[in-house]
């Protein structure tokens, strides 16, 4: 299933913070949302998962708007890893991602032998088997974000919906996860702080900087020095990676792109 998103709007009691935001998500593709800090990525994800409303524009899950199916539907056919977490706090971790079953039972339904293969593959997925009894406050942060992306994948839905989802993760937990979403080839909208993991993962970027697109298409063509300069507010170079050939970005961690783009560290030398 695809989703299109059409000419959005976004606000924070009456604060406009995305405006006009407009990109596909295709079937089958890994579309990623990147931009800098307060751009407006969580709050484009979070009107794609119902967690807000928009001010204007649709969200379109297969050409029908998302706000017009039953929620149970929508979580049939839509699973998020939000920023902000919910309440599974006193539970175990096989717990935490059987609730992923929930929009497809009844009310006061048990898990089924099948409901039980999904959640016991989900954390094998993620590397967490062995932790299916422990209390999931006891996990560490990246644990615990593995075990929140196994209750998405047991929902087994046709859109995943990751905000930063590498968040908390050591480099090889961050490799399998991104190799297992290239596996799964469902309909996966993104974010990614990362941008050498976006450019090497992702179908199709789209840049979003002060809520708004400023930039669309396959990596190697939005990835440059000029938008890592101008929305980043970053020198850097583009060059081939040298072990797959992706796009890989070498950035100057010795200072920022001169153009005035980055205010805090200006004010710092000169003052
Ligand atoms: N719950 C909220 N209430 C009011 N303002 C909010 C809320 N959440 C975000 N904002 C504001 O909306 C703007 C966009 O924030 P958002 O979290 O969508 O950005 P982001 O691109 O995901 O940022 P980051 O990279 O820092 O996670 C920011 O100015 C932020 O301060």
């Amino acid at each position: 299933m695809r989703i299109d998103i059409e000419d959005l709007h976004v606000a924070y009691a009456g604060r406009t913070v995305v405006s006009g935001a407009r990109l596909v998500a295709a079937e089958g593709e890994i579309t990623g949302l990147v931009g800098p800090n307060g751009s407006g990525k969580s709050t484009l994800l979070r009107t794609v998962y119902r967690h807000l409303r928009p001010v204007a524009g649709r969200v379109l899950l297969a050409g029908s708007d998302i706000r017009e199916l039953s929620p149970a539907r929508s979580a049939r056919h839509v699973a998020a890893l939000p920023q902000e977490r919910g309440s599974e706090f006193e539970l175990t971790v096989r717990e935490v991602v059987a609730m992923g079953r929930t929009p497809y039972k009844r009310a006061f339904t048990g898990d089924d032998a099948a409901d039980r293969d999904i959640v016991a593959r989900a954390l094998a997925d993620v590397g967490m088997a062995d932790a299916a009894g422990r209390r999931f406050t006891a996990l560490s942060g990246g644990e615990r974000q593995r075990v929140l992306l196994a209750r998405a994948f047991a929902q087994d839905p046709d859109v995943l919906v990751l905000d930063e989802p590498t968040n908390h993760l050591d480099v090889r937990h961050q490799v399998e996860l991104l190799a297992l979403l290239r596996a799964q080839r469902r309909t996966t909208l993104v974010s990614l702080h990362d941008l050498n993991a976006a450019a090497s993962v992702c179908d199709r970027l789209h840049v979003l900087h002060a809520g708004t697109v400023v930039a669309s298409g396959p990596p190697r063509e939005v990835i440059t020095p000029g938008l890592m300069a101008e929305v980043f507010g970053v020198r850097a170079a583009v060059v081939d990676h040298p072990l797959t050939g992706d796009p890989l970005i070498a950035f100057d961690h010795r200072a920022p792109a001169g153009d005035g783009t980055a205010p805090a560290l200006e004010a710092n030398t000169a003052g």
